[in-house]
C-alpha cells in the first residue's frame, strides 16, 4: 500500500508521495489539453493527458437535522486544498484537489465549483468519470442524487448537457452552446458482482431480488462484453426533465438497508453513464457503496458479510487500478465488474476521473474519514502510465483477449492450486479415515474380547498363573533335592571318613593285639621248654604259665585294656581240678564278632598238651577229665546303654552283640562228646536258652564256672586275634548254611577231646561252617576237624602236617567229572573226615558218592563203612605233587564210559596197593590240576576257582 500523503501527525507541509517521481516522469509526457476547462473559474486544474487522470474533491457533509452540531475534526486549509483532520492528539492533513463543506457550500455551488466544468467538457465530446467514495452515510447519494431541496449531480449535469432544451444557449461563460442533439442514458447497479439494468422493467431474461426501494418487478442481469455491458437498456432524449424522472425512478430500485450509519444505506454501486452521441462525450456517475467496515455498520450476518466482502471487493478492484501508474503490464481491472465497466475511463487519455470524497466531521466518524482521505490520496496519486496504449479506437477485443487469456491461465493456475489442496486434503482425510477405522477395529476387539471372551480370557490367565505357580514350585523342588543330595553325599563322605578312622583304629589294635599274643605264645614255648629241660616233668598246675602270661597281661596299659571293652579276669588257679560243666556263651558280633577262638588253644602247647592230658595238661586233662571252656565275651550292655551316645562309634566298631543261635528252637539238642578219660561220650544238655551249654559231668559245677572263667580269659585275649583269620572268604555253601542257621543254637563241648587238646592247626575256619557241621549232627570228630581248621593260620602253616586233597567227580556218561574242591587237611585225616568236608562243599550237587583209591577208575570204591579206617594219603598222588592226592568221588547212579563193576569191589583190592602211592596216570590224565599254580581256570559248584579254594579250604589234622 502506498503510504498516506501525510504519514505524520503534526505535519504542516505537504509530503509528496513515494509516487511524486513517477508522476514527474510523466510529466514529460504531456501534451496540450485538447479539451480545455469550459468554466475558467472551475477550482480544478486543467490536467493533461498523461497527468494524473483522477482529481480528487473533498465534500465534508453537514448535519442541518441536527441541533447540535458535533465539532468538526476536519478543517481546510486557505489554500482549499489540504484537509486537517484534527484530533486530541494532533491532526493530520490530506492533500486533495479541492476541498468543499456542504455546510458552507450547497449543491450548487459545489456542483458549480467543481463538476460543471467537467460536463462541459462531455458536451464537447470528452469523458469524464465521476466517482463517489466515501463510508456510509456520508452523503454520496446525496450528493449524486440530491435531496427534495436540491438537485444532485446527476440532474445538473443532465440538465447541463441537454439544457433547458433551448437552441443556442449560452454557457456560463457567455459562450454560445451549440444544439444538443440528444443523450443515452444507461443505469446499471452492480451488487455482488453482478451488473443488472435498472432501465429495464424486468421483461425478460432477469431475476427478482427484491427491490426494496421500489419493490416493482425484477433486475436484469447484464453480461460485460468488452469495457461495457452488453444489452444494456438505455434512454435517449433530448429533454431533461423527463429523462431525469426515469432516473429517479430506477434509482429507488438500488438495493438498499438500513444500517447503523444510513437508514438507506446503499449496498450496491450504482453507474449512470450519460453518451452524448453527437459529440462522442461521456459521462459516467458512480455512486459507489459504503466503505466501512462491516462490524461498524453492525452487520454481523453471513450474508451482510459477504455482501459487504463483494463490495469492498469493487472498492479494493479501484485501488488497484493504481498499478496503472506503476506501469504494471496487467491490471486488474477485471477484478471487479466495476472496474471493468471503468476501464476506459483509467486507460482513456481523454477520460477524466473526478473522485468525490465524502466524509463526516463527526469526530465519531474519525476514523473512517481518515480511511476515505487516505484512499483518495492514493487515487489522487495515480499517474496514467505512458506506456498505456490508447486502445480507445482499435484493439479492444484484442486486448480484452489477451487479459482474457491472462486471467483464464490464472485461474487455471489458482484452480490446479485448488485442486492439489484438495488432493492434500483428501489424502489427509483418507489417511484420517483410515486411523479412525484402524481403532474402529481395534475398539470393536477389545469391545468383542472384553463382553465375548472374558471367560476365556480369564482362563487364559488362570493358565498363565497357574504355570508361573507351577514353574516356581518346580525351581524350588529341584532346588531342595539338589540339596538334599548335597547333604546326602555330605553324610555319607562323613561316615566314609568315620568308617576308614575306625577301620585303621581296629587294625591297629589288631595288629598290637597281634604282637602281643605272639609274645604270649614265645613265653609260653619258653615256660613249657624251661619246664623239660629243668623240671623234667610239665607245670601240672600250670602256675608258670599263668605268671608269665598275668605278668605279660598286667604290663599292658590300663586304658588299652579298657578299649578292650572286655571282660577281662585271669584266674588261673589249677587247683580245681574237679569235672567241669562247660558253659560256653558265645557272644558273636555281626560281622566282626569276638567269636570263640577256641583254635588259640592250638597255639599254645602248653594248652594242647593239657588237652591231651599229656603232663603239662594243666586245664583239661587234670581235671577230671571233663573240660568246661566257658568263653563268656559279655557284652557290657548296660553301659552300652548308659554312654550310648558317648561310645556309639565304639559300639558300632566293636558290634558286641549277643547271638543266641539255637540249633533247635523247639528243643534242645544233645551231643555225645567223649569223655577224655573213659573215652564215652559225657552227655551234655543243650539249653534252650541258645546260649549256654552244658556239659553235665559227674564233679562240681562251680570248679567248672571258674575253670570257665580262667579259659574265658584266655580266649579274651586271643579272642581278637581270630579277626585275622575272618579276612579269609567263606565258601559258598557254608555262607549259606550259617545264613539259615541264624536262629539255631550253635553250640559245640570241648570235653577233653584229645584231638582237640593236640590241635596245633593254625589255620582258621569261618564260624559258619562250625556250624554248618554241629547242626548237621556231627559228632566230636566232626568238631575237632573244625577246631584245627579253625586255627589254621596260613601264615604258619605246617606244610609237613598236612596235605591236599583235590576233589573231583569221576567221569561218566552226563558227567565229565567236574572239579568240585581241593581240602587242606592233616595227614592223617581219613576218608571219612574227607566226606564230611566233601559234603559241605558239594552243596546243590550232594549226591551219595564213594571214594575211588585204587587210582584205576574201573577200580573198586571203597565201602562206607571202611572209610573211616582209610587215611587220606591213600589216595592217588596227584599230579606228582608231594602233598597232593586226588579225591574222585564215583556217584551211586555212576555210569561208566566203559564197562565197570557194577558194585564196588569191596575187599578185593588190597590196601597195600594203595600205600604204594603208585600214580595213577589215567586219573591224572583227566585231572590237570594244578590249583596252587592256578593253571586251570575250573570254575567249581559254589563258584570259586580252584586256587580261591585251594586257599581257603581248611584241613583237617589229626594227631
Ligand atoms: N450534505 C448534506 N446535507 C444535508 N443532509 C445530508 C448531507 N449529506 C447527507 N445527508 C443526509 O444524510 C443521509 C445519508 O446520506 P446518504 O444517503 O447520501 O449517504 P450515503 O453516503 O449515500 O450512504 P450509503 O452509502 O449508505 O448510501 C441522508 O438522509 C441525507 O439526506
Amino acid at each position: 500500500m502506498a503510504p498516506t500523503p501525510s504519514s505524520k501527525l503534526n505535519q504542516t507541509h505537504p509530503i509528496k508521495t513515494p509516487q511524486s517521481k513517477q508522476r514527474l516522469n510523466f510529466a514529460s509526457a504531456r501534451t496540450p489539453n485538447p479539451h480545455p476547462s469550459p468554466n475558467p473559474n472551475s477550482t480544478v486544474k486543467e490536467t493533461t493527458q498523461g497527468d494524473h487522470p483522477i482529481e480528487v474533491i473533498g465534500r465534508i457533509r453537514d448535519y442541518p437535522d441536527r441541533k447540535e452540531k458535533p465539532n468538526s475534526i476536519l478543517q481546510a486549509n486557505p489554500d482549499n486544498q489540504t484537509l486537517r483532520v484534527r484530533a486530541d492528539i494532533g491532526y493530520r492533513d490530506f492533500t486533495l484537489d479541492g476541498i468543499s463543506f456542504s455546510e458552507e457550500e450547497d449543491l450548487d455551488a459545489f456542483y458549480k465549483k467543481f463538476v460543471e466544468s467537467r460536463i462541459n467538457g462531455v458536451k464537447l465530446g470528452n469523458k469524464c468519470t465521476i466517482m463517489m467514495y466515501g463510508p456510509t452515510g456520508s452523503g454520496k447519494s446525496h450528493t449524486m442524487f440530491g435531496c427534495s431541496k436540491q438537485a444532485g449531480i446527476v440532474y445538473r449535469s443532465l440538465k447541463d448537457i441537454l439544457g433547458e432544451g433551448e437552441e443556442g444557449s449560452e454557457g456560463s461563460d457567455g459562450q454560445k452552446l451549440g444544439m444538443c442533439t440528444f443523450v443515452q442514458v444507461t443505469v446499471l447497479e452492480i451488487y455482488n458482482e453482478e451488473i443488472y439494468d435498472l432501465l429495464s422493467s424486468g421483461c425478460g431474461g432477469g431475476f427478482g431480488i427484491g427491490w426494496p426501494k421500489g419493490g416493482n418487478g425484477s433486475k436484469v442481469r447484464l453480461e460485460v462484453m468488452g469495457k461495457k455491458a452488453k444489452n444494456a437498456t438505455y434512454i435517449s432524449g433530448t429533454e431533461p426533465g423527463k429523462i431525469s424522472k426515469e432516473i429517479q425512478k430506477v434509482e429507488k430500485r438500488r438495493i438498499v438497508k438500513s444500517t447503523l450509519c444510513n437508514d438507506r444505506s446503499s449496498r450496491s454501486h450504482c453507474l449512470i453513464i450519460l453518451d452524448v452521441p453527437t459529440v462522442g462525450g461521456r459521462l459516467m456517475l458512480v455512486d459507489m457503496a459504503g466503505s466501512e467496515n462491516i462490524e461498524q455498520a453492525g452487520q454481523n450476518t453471513f450474508e451482510a458479510k459477504m455482501q459487504t466482502a463483494k463490495i469492498n471487493q469493487g472498492n479494493i478492484a479501484l485501488k488497484r487500478v493504481e498499478s496503472i501508474a506503476n506501469g504494471d503490464s496487467h491490471v486488474p481491472f477485471r477484478d471487479s465488474k466495476l472496474t471493468m465497466l471503468l476501464q476506459d475511463s483509467f486507460e482513456d487519455d481523454k477520460s477524466k476521473i473526478l473522485m468525490i470524497l465524502c466524509a463526516s466531521p463527526d469526530p465519531k466518524e474519525i476514523h473512517k474519514t481518515i480511511c476515505t482521505l487516505e484512499y483518495g490520496a492514493k487515487a489522487k496519486c495515480i499517474v496514467r502510465g505512458a506506456h498505456t496504449p490508447n486502445k480507445d479506437k482499435v484493439g479492444t477485443d484484442d486486448s480484452s483477449s489477451v487479459i482474457l487469456g491472462s486471467k483464464i491461465a490464472a485461474m487455471d493456475q489458482f484452480i490446479y492450486k485448488l485442486q492439489m489442496e484438495n488432493k492434500q486434503r483428501e489424502k489427509e482425510r483418507n489417511e484420517a479415515h483410515k486411523q479412525l477405522k484402524q481403532k474402529e477395529e481395534e475398539v470393536a476387539a477389545l469391545r468383542a474380547l472384553i463382553e465375548g471372551k472374558g471367560s476365556a480370557a480369564s482362563e487364559e490367565e488362570i493358565n498363565l498363573k497357574v504355570n508361573e505357580c507351577t514353574r516356581m514350585l518346580k525351581l524350588e523342588l529341584e532346588k531342595k533335592l539338589d540339596e538334599c543330595q548335597r547333604m546326602a553325599e555330605e553324610f555319607v563322605e562323613l561316615e566314609r571318613r568315620r568308617m576308614e578312622e575306625r577301620i585303621l583304629q581296629q587294625q591297629q589294635e589288631v595288629e598290637m593285639l597281634r604282637r602281643r599274643l605272639e609274645e604270649i605264645e614265645f613265653e609260653l614255648c619258653r615256660s613249657g621248654d624251661d619246664n623239660n629241660e629243668d623240671n623234667g616233668s610239665r607245670d601240672l598246675d600250670g602256675s608258670s604259665f599263668a605268671r608269665r602270661l598275668l605278668g605279660v597281661y598286667a604290663d599292658e596299659e590300663p586304658d588299652m585294656v579298657k578299649s578292650m571293652d572286655m571282660v577281662k579276669s585271669m584266674d588261673l588257679d589249677m587247683g580245681d581240678q574237679e569235672a567241669f560243666v562247660p558253659d560256653v556263651k558265645f557272644v558273636d558280633a555281626v560281622k566282626k564278632s569276638n567269636n570263640i577262638d577256641i583254635q588259640r588253644l592250638a597255639n599254645y602247647p602248653h594248652l594242647n598238651n593239657l588237652n591231651q592230658g599229656v603232663d603239662h595238661d594243666v586245664s583239661v586233662a587234670n581235671y577230671g577229665g571233663k573240660l568246661c571252656l566257658s568263653t563268656v565275651f559279655e557284652e557290657e550292655e548296660v553301659e552300652e546303654e548308659e554312654h550310648k551316645e558317648k561310645v556309639e562309634d565304639e559300639e558300632v566298631e566293636k558290634g558286641v552283640i549277643e547271638v543266641k543261635r539255637i540249633v533247635d528252637a523247639g528243643s534242645s539238642q544233645k551231643f555225645e562228646v567223649p569223655d577224655p578219660s573213659s573215652g564215652n561220650l559225657a552227655k551234655e544238655s543243650c539249653m534252650k536258652d541258645g546260649l549256654e551249654v552244658r556239659c553235665l559231668g559227674s564233679e562240681n559245677v562251680d570248679a567248672a564256672s571258674s575253670r570257665r572263667l580262667r579259659i574265658q580269659n584266655i580266649f579274651t585275649l586271643c579272642g581278637n586275634y581270630r579277626e585275622l583269620s575272618q579276612q579269609i572268604r567263606m565258601p559258598a555253601p557254608a555262607k549259606k548254611m550259617f545264613e539259615d542257621s541264624d536262629s539255631r543254637l550253635t553250640t559245640f563241648i570241648a570235653h577233653g577231646e584229645e584231638s582237640m587238646m593236640k590241635s596245633s592247626g593254625k589255620e582258621n575256619l569261618p564260624l559258619q561252617e562250625n556250624v554248618a557241621l554241629v547242626e548237621s549232627g556231627k559228632n566230636i570228630s566232626d568238631l575237632m576237624a573244625l577246631v584245627s581248621k579253625e586255627n589254621y593260620n596260613p601264615l604258619k602253616e605246617n606244610n609237613d602236617a598236612q596235605i591236599d586233597v583235590h576233589v573231583k567227580w569221576e567221569a561218566s556218561k552226563g558227567n565229565n567229572g567236574k572239579f568240585i574242591t581241593t581240602l587242606k587237611v592233616v595227614r592223617d585225616a581219613t576218608l571219612s573226615d574227607l566226606r564230611k568236608l566233601i559234603e559241605v562243599h558239594l552243596g546243590a550237587d550232594n549226591r551219595a558218592f564213594y571214594f575211588l583209591v585204587l587210582g584205576d577208575p574201573t577200580g573198586a570204591p571203597v565201602p562206607k563203612e571202611k572209610e573211616s579206617t582209610v587215611q587220606a594219603i591213600k589216595l592217588p598222588i596227584c599230579n606228582n605233587q608231594s602233598r597232593g592226592y586226588l579225591a574222585c568221588l564215583r556217584p551211586l547212579n555212576h555210569l561208566p564210559l566203559s564197562p565197570l563193576p557194577a558194585t564196588p569191589l569191596e575187599n578185593k583190592v588190597p590196601l597195600t596197593s594203595l600205600e604204594n602211592k603208585v600214580p595213577l596216570t589215567s586219573l591224572e590224565n583227566k585231572l590237570p590240576l594244578t590249583p596252587l599254580e592256578n593253571k586251570l581256570p575250573l570254575i567249581q559248584c559254589d563258584g570259586l576257582s580252584p586256587a580261591q579254594h585251594l586257599s581257603s579250604t581248611p584241613f583237617i589234622r589229626k594227631y
